[in-house]
């Protein structure tokens, strides 16, 4: 029975086992089949395959044709604006020539000014018309030719012995000389009245250093980026003018005559003055003087009565210490120097130029004390001390940029001309590997200079290239606005 029970227990489990492979070989038919089907398709999908590669290759090409001819486009886009453009304001410049604009300023329209107009000008004499009085007369601002203008009133030579006409006739002449000193850290003198024997000096917003200085609620409106800047500006005018013929010594460096415009760019006033007041007069003016303002001369000219280049690099380290300390000038060389020796530069910081970085502090007050050494020839080399350590600080002032204001956009340094002080539209690259707006450079050139605007060396020729990067970077700029 055993024996039976386990061969029927055989018979079913073979059974089982013959249905499972039945099952299986069926299945295995239906792929067989499937797989035949497939290997049918398959040389129909190669085909496709690769028609599609083909189309795709070709699609491509055409591609990167595409993006050749719009970089193509866009670049015969941006040369026929920059054309248009250009067009443009030769256009307005001929207009302005044809109609003589009263608006164009140039320097003829300030030569030969009457009496009768500066009377006009300042509302004869308007008290409130009156900005200032210096040691060598009073400032009155005023409007001539619908232009804002300053009018520096000197006082009558007061030379019984010579005519009239004389001083007129050289008068004129160094006012003419003075006008074409151009550059965008001083003061432009427009012309003159000689028979009032009135200066006319393009106008400045903003007032002067020391009304920022000896103020201290204005004093927090110059941070000490600002002054590092003020002071590197002051430094560039003056190496300018040390390279000028013409004139080649300021002569009265003091914060009065640093003056700034709206954005607090530096405009240095009363270059060549002296050349224009008769020696006497000058002594007479400097014994007259404000007893503060004598403390920014070089004490050895008031002994010889003879200005040098050193004698304002002794006048820019006077005015050094002012902008780190806001104190009155002695005063200010003196407490510097002991705050030095005893290592505590930072307490006698003006504080509302906000936290100065003491590194930088130490290396300006250490390089003022320096230009106010008494033996003019211990003072540092303008060029190649002073600036040489001023330059490298020019980067720390971006923060502050002087077309820059607070709220409003940043705009990056470079993007503005130093000649006008603004946004290019038209940037040129000049001799010196400056770039400037093409109009100020050129005007630059045509009014006879030969040298860069920035550095006052002589150009080894005026060609001018236009420098496409950076008007591709201004344009994205304003587009991003
Ligand atoms: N171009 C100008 N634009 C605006 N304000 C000016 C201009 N020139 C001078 N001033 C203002 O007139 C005032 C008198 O200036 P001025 O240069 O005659 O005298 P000072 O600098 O005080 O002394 P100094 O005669 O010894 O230089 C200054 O406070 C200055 O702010």
């Amino acid at each position: 029975m055993d024996e039976i029970n386990r061969t029927k227990e055989i018979e079913e489990l073979l059974l089982r086992v013959r249905r499972e492979t039945e099952t299986m070989k069926n299945q295995h038919d239906e792929i067989l089949k499937e797989l035949q089907l497939i290997e049918a398709q398959k040389p129909a999908l190669e085909r496709q395959l690769s028609e599609a590669r083909c189309s795709e290759r070709e699609l491509e090409d055409k591609i990167v044709q595409a993006v050749n001819l719009l970089i193509t486009f866009k670049g015969t886009r941006d040369e026929l604006q920059m054309e248009y453009d250009s067009s443009v304001r030769k256009i307005n410049r001929y207009r302005a020539l044809q109609t003589e604009d009263p608006s164009v300023i140039s320097p003829a329209h300030f030569f030969g000014t009457s009496f009768s107009d500066i009377i006009e000008a300042t509302e004869n004499f308007k008290p409130s018309q009156k900005v200032g009085e210096g040691r060598y007369g009073s400032v009155f601002k005023g409007i001539l030719n619908h232009n804002k203008v300053a009018i520096k009133m000197l006082p009558s030579s007061g030379s019984q012995s010579d005519s009239e006409f004389k001083i007129e006739a050289s008068m004129s002449t160094q006012v003419e000389i003075l006008s074409r000193v151009r550059h965008p850290n001083l003061v432009t003198l427009f012309g003159a009245c000689p028979e009032s024997r009135s200066l006319i000096y393009e106008y400045i917003d903003n007032g002067s250093l020391e009304d920022y200085l000896s103020n201290p609620a204005k004093a927090c409106s110059l941070p000490w980026q600002t002054r590092i800047r003020i002071a590197i500006e002051t430094c560039a005018a003056l190496m300018f003018l040390h390279a000028n013929s013409s004139c080649n010594v300021h002569g009265n460096l003091k914060p009065s005559n640093i003056l700034l415009d709206v954005h607090f760019v530096t405009k240095i006033s009363e270059f060549g003055i002296s050349n224009l007041v008769s020696q006497n007069e000058n002594c007479l003016n400097l014994y007259t003087s404000d007893p503060k303002d004598l403390e920014y001369i070089d004490p050895e000219s008031l002994e010889t009565g003879e200005l040098t280049p050193e004698s304002d690099v002794f006048s820019f380290g006077m005015v050094l210490l002012r902008l780190l300390t806001a104190r009155a000038a002695r005063g200010a060389l003196r407490d510097v120097k002991c705050a030095l020796e005893r290592g505590k530069l930072d307490s006698i910081l003006d504080m509302s130029a906000g936290e100065w970085p003491l590194g930088i502090a130490k290396k300006l007050a250490n390089l003022a004390l320096k230009c106010c050494e008494n033996d003019s020839m211990d003072r540092p080399d303008l060029v190649s001390q002073v600036w040489a350590i001023l330059e490298p600080m020019r980067e720390l002032c971006s923060a502050s940029s002087s077309v820059d204001s607070g709220s409003k956009r940043k705009i990056p340094s470079h993007f503005v001309c130093p000649i006008i002080q603004d946004v290019m539209t038209d940037p040129h690259i000049a001799g010196d590997g400056y770039t400037y707006e093409a109009e100020a450079i050129q005007g630059w050139f045509n009014s006879g200079h030969k040298t860069s605007p920035m550095t006052n060396l002589m150009l080894d020729n005026c060609d001018l290239i236009p420098n496409y990067a950076l008007y591709y970077a201004i344009q994205e700029w304003h587009q991003t606005a």
